[in-house]
């Protein structure tokens, strides 16, 4: 990469700043800025490279990458292949007793819906089925089953009654509408 300091050449800026001068296979010229003497007389700085790339090709591939990788990942994908076992399995698992929650032991979400029905609500821990899946050697097996029973991959992934209420956010939802009391009544007949 070479600098040039102001060329002598005088004139009109009749190009614009960062426009290339002159553009081969070779080498390049670009115009980095133009240093204005007077009112019409300026001097133009030029940068010459040796290695001539087009920088729009460079994104367009990049684009073109990743585009590629979003589209063959949401339609090429392979669909997970659950097992009507471990889907019996887990509906089973659901209602087994009156509360159902897959969770993990990091996730945030799953600490604030335990803490609501354990702490808050006193749900009985005897009532509840709750899964740590990142501790279980089949839990990413079952979170697949999940998703495929009740449309919802991500934890907690709670059920009350065998009805499917939804993550964290639907909980508190119902908990603030009230609807939640109710759902939990036969936890405590
Ligand atoms: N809005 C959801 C957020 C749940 C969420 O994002 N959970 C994360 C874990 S903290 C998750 O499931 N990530 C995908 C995974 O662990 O497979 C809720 O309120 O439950």
């Amino acid at each position: 990469m070479r600098y040039f300091g102001p060329l002598r050449k005088r004139g009109p800026p009749h190009f614009l700043h960062g426009s290339f001068v002159y553009k081969g296979p070779e080498r390049q010229v670009k115009l980095l800025s133009l240093h204005r003497l007077t009112n019409s007389n300026y001097h133009p700085v030029l940068m010459e490279t040796n290695f001539s790339f087009d920088s729009n090709l460079i994104v367009i591939v990049i684009i073109t990458l990743f585009a590629t990788r979003i589209i063959a990942k949401r339609f090429l994908s392979t669909p997970k292949m659950v097992s009507q076992e471990t889907i019996a399995h887990v509906k089973d698992l659901i209602g087994q007793k009156e509360v159902f929650v897959a969770a993990k032991t990091y996730c945030p979400y799953c600490k604030a819906t335990l803490s609501t029905l354990f702490q808050e609500l006193n749900v009985p821990k005897s009532k509840a089925v709750v899964l740590e899946l990142d501790e279980m050697s089949n839990g990413s097996e079952i979170q697949d089953a999940l998703e495929e029973i009740s449309g919802q991959r991500t934890v907690p992934n709670v059920y009350i009654n065998g009805k499917h209420i939804g993550g964290n956010s639907d909980l508190e939802a119902l908990k603030k509408n009230g609807k939640l009391a109710e759902f939990l009544k036969p936890v405590f007949e």
